[in-house]
């Protein structure tokens, strides 16, 4: 079974752990797939439009500018996300409906969670280089996360990956 140690002990040049900032939320503790990106702070539109689309196991990862002051994500963007196929998503702000997120097949882990959702006026880019704590993360990267930690390697690396309970 992988996990992200050993990842890290067989793959040292080609990972970068992500800083050790994140909670898991989702109910699968761990998850793998490339990376797609979204920048925004404290409103979603990007978020709820690219997880309405199809994912292929892709993992979300989202520079929300470490907001502290609303979810990014709550269970209907979740439910969403998984009846598209995506695997995960990472947030560096906040989700919502923990309660929910803990029984899905998904990925979550974000900063903390808070009761109030974030606006959706159209505002953020997808697609884009993104900064999470120090670590640069660009779209077709790939993110490796379970109970330990998270990592991001350029390319997918030869093991064999997939949800985790
Ligand atoms: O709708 C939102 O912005 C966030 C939310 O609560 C959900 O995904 O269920």
């Amino acid at each position: 079974m992988w996990n992200t140690p050993d990842i890290c002990d067989d793959y040292p040049t080609q990972v970068t752990p992500l800083a050790p900032l994140y909670q898991n939320f989702g109910g699968v503790k761990a998850f793998s797939g490339e990376v797609e990106t979204v920048k925004c702070f404290e409103d979603n539109s990007r978020v709820k439009e690219l997880l309405s689309t199809p994912g292929h196991g892709r993992v979300l990862v989202v520079d929300g500018g470490a907001s502290l002051r609303c979810a990014l994500i709550g269970d209907l963007i979740a439910a969403s996300a998984i009846e598209n196929g995506w695997s995960g998503i990472v947030i560096r702000g906040c989700c919502r409906d923990v309660h929910e997120l803990q029984t899905m097949p998904f990925g979550v882990r974000a900063l903390a969670s808070i009761p109030l959702k974030s606006t959706r006026k159209g505002a953020g880019e997808s697609g884009v280089t993104i900064d999470m704590d120090g670590v640069e993360v660009r779209p077709g990267m790939w993110l490796y996360a379970d109970e330990t930690g998270m990592l991001i390697s350029d390319e997918s690396l030869p093991i064999e990956t997939g949800h985790r309970d």
